[in-house]
């Protein structure tokens, strides 16, 4: 999308975040360009001194006529290195703001993205984006929009100054622009899609670091590191290609930038000095003349760097705006439905779904009420689409057919923060963040904003949770609930990270509760001992639990039979087992996995205990 638009059109849609740092910007455009001018200002003066205060003070021995242009001089030079100065401290607070802005607007909309945009993108991409594009977006808007600028109109009134003092030398010299502007010209056009690769480059390796520390525990355990390495040091070398290339590229120009003036100054330099021994040209002009290809010629051999940096900025901001500009199906109605207090009523009419990039849908014609304050099990085969429904409850996904009703209401015409608020989800793989374990379990339970929960009631809520999912081990740690636990809970055990999670999901209170699997990683004693208190709390909640072990069967007033993405059935366990076939074959099924995990894990592992005290000695460490 963002090849399309020109590198300025590109550039451009970063105005609304660079505004409010205009007044700054356009300082330090005013502070450079005046720089700019003092130094293109002096060889001026040099020439007048020449031609007029040293010829004549030389013949008079009068150096009392040099004080003022020599003053001026310095006086030049002084407001050069002070606009300098100025440039700088004008611009790097205004940088980093932009920088700062930009950065939380990505994540902001990040964030809001429905979770079948993070299914398709890489994290690394996504990190690579956020530090690396924007760090390079800030140092180009210090420094390198503004010397681009400075550079342009320098060479711009240099040569113009050049051609009005010094006629057709002017023009010689100007004739080297030629091959300049085409140099430049063709290395954008390369270096453009070697930034844009190099780019990316950096992101697939940012996603392959990412998912080898992630999975550590992993390739740990089947001996893999060295195959990770491979694959590591293979992208990374593929990227070191890219970047020498792009390097290669870099010097290429730079060093055509920098002969090209040089050979120009040297033609002009035997013309000058005919024309001066013709008497056509002073030798105050002559100076002159150099003396302002040297200011020029500074810009001229940094225009490589310049461009290489607007060009790097412009991939940049083709990447930044490519999330930006990702819209959200799942965003706010235009005219929401108001719906402060949900009495947990759930219907699923006539639901069908399909991922973006299957050819079949999971779901299909789905008819599934959840009465208020009942407890459903939701039981079938592998793949056969339950965690697929679990997620279109608290509008994860949209459906793609039917409608799903919160009290009556269609959710797609809710608030997500309404809707949000009314359904808490704990999912059998469950995610804690790097903080304590209070602000882990209390995760939907606010702190400030319109629903803020008193201090007191947050309390009550984080102790009952922990007890309700048999969370206990948390006393233990060392700074029991203010324990922060490692990245994503890994220094917590399965079952105890999956009670943390149920924990949080009973904190937040809310009149729906989908449990998608919460207990598959508990021993039979504790997965009994939290049924029992579920039970006891879930009473008044309506629930859906889908369930791998006939034990989580029992937590339910009815269940729900899906075959192939279809409802086929629902009754209590106990009819169902009478009726229905196909449930007694799942049901059986789950009992021989469950038979077959146990007898394994009673080989593997006789006291269970002990490696939860390992885990919790592990936190402690
Ligand atoms: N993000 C996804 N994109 C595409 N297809 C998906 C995605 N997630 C799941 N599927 C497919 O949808 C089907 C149903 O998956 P789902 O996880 O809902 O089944 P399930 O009944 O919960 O299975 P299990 O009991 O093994 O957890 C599977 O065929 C799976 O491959």
């Amino acid at each position: 999308m963002g090849s399309e638009l020109s590198t300025f059109a590109s550039v451009r849609r970063l105005y609304p975040y660079v505004r409010p740092a205009m007044p700054r910007m356009v300082g330090g455009l005013i502070s450079a360009l005046g720089a700019s001018l003092a130094a293109l200002a002096i060889p001026r003066v040099l020439q007048t001194l020449v031609e007029g205060p040293l010829a004549e003070g030389a013949a008079a021995h009068d150096l009392g006529a040099l004080v003022v242009p020599v003053l001026l001089v310095l006086g030049l030079g002084v407001a050069e290195a002070g606009l300098v100065l100025l440039r700088r401290n004008l611009v790097m607070y205004p940088g980093t703001r932009v920088e700062a802005e930009l950065r939380m607007a990505l994540f902001r909309h990040l964030q809001d993205l429905p979770v079948a945009f993070h299914d398709r993108w890489p994290g690394g991409q996504l990190l690579s984006r956020i530090m690396g594009d924007l760090g390079l977006l800030r140092r180009w808007l210090v420094f390198g929009l503004l010397q681009l600028i400075v550079s342009i109109v320098t060479i711009v009134v240099g040569v113009g100054i050049l051609l009005a003092t010094a006629g057709w030398l002017g023009l010689v010299y100007l004739a080297g622009a030629i091959p300049v502007t085409v140099i430049a010209f063709r290395f954008s056009r390369r270096y453009r899609v070697i930034a844009r690769l190099s780019q990316d480059q950096s992101g697939d390796l940012a996603t392959t670091v990412e998912e080898s520390v992630h999975g550590i525990r992993v390739l740990k355990a089947f001996g893999r590191g060295r195959d990770a390495l491979d694959s590591f040091t293979d992208q990374a070398e593929e990227l070191r290609r890219t970047e020498i290339r792009k390097a290669g590229n870099q010097a290429t120009v730079t060093t055509s930038l920098q002969l090209i003036p040089e050979v120009t100054l040297a033609v002009c330099l035997v013309l000058g000095t005919v024309l001066a021994a013709q008497g056509q040209i002073t030798v105050g002009g002559l100076v002159a003349f150099f003396l302002t290809t040297a200011v020029i010629n500074g810009p001229v051999v940094d225009l490589g760097m310049t461009l290489s940096m607007t060009l790097n900025a412009r991939t940049a901001v083709d990447r930044f705006f490519e999330v930006m500009e990702t819209p959200n199906p799942l965003a706010d109605p235009a005219d929401p439905v108001d719906a402060p207090d949900a009495r947990g009523h759930v219907e699923l009419r006539d639901v069908t779904f399909r991922y973006e990039d299957s050819a079949r849908p999971v779901l299909e014609h789905v008819d599934l009420e959840l009465p208020v304050g009942t407890t459903t099990a939701l039981v079938g085969l592998t793949g056969s689409g339950k965690s697929t429904l679990a997620m279109v409850v608290p509008r994860i996904f949209d459906v793609t057919g039917g409608e799903v009703l919160l009290d009556g209401v269609d959710l797609r015409r809710m608030r997500r923060h309404d809707v949000r608020r009314a359904v808490a989800v704990a999912f059998e793989d469950p995610t804690l963040f790097s903080a304590s374990v209070r602000d882990n379990v209390l995760l939907g339970v606010p702190e400030s904003g319109p629903d803020a929960v008193p201090e007191a009631e947050r309390e009550r809520r984080l102790h009952e949770a922990v007890e309700v999912a048999q969370a206990g081990f948390v006393a233990d740690l060392p700074q029991g609930v203010e324990t922060r636990i490692g990245e994503e809970g890994l220094s917590l055990s399965g079952g105890q990270r999956q009670r943390l999670a149920l924990a949080r999901a009973i904190a937040a209170r809310p009149a729906v509760l989908v449990l998608d699997d919460p207990l598959s990683a508990l021993d039979v004693a504790t997965e009994e001992a939290v049924t029992t208190r579920l039970r006891e709390v879930l009473d008044g909640t309506t629930s859906l639990v889908i369930a791998h072990r006939p034990s989580t069967v029992a937590l339910a007033d009815r269940v729900a039979v899906l075959q192939d993405g279809r409802i086929t059935a629902v009754g209590t366990h106990r009819d169902l087992l009478a009726t229905d076939a196909h449930y007694r074959h799942v049901i059986s099924s789950l009992e021989q996995d469950w038979e077959e995990c146990a007898e394994h894990s009673d080989r593997e592992d006789s006291e269970p205990d002990q490696t939860e005290q390992a885990q919790t000695e592990e936190v402690q460490r």
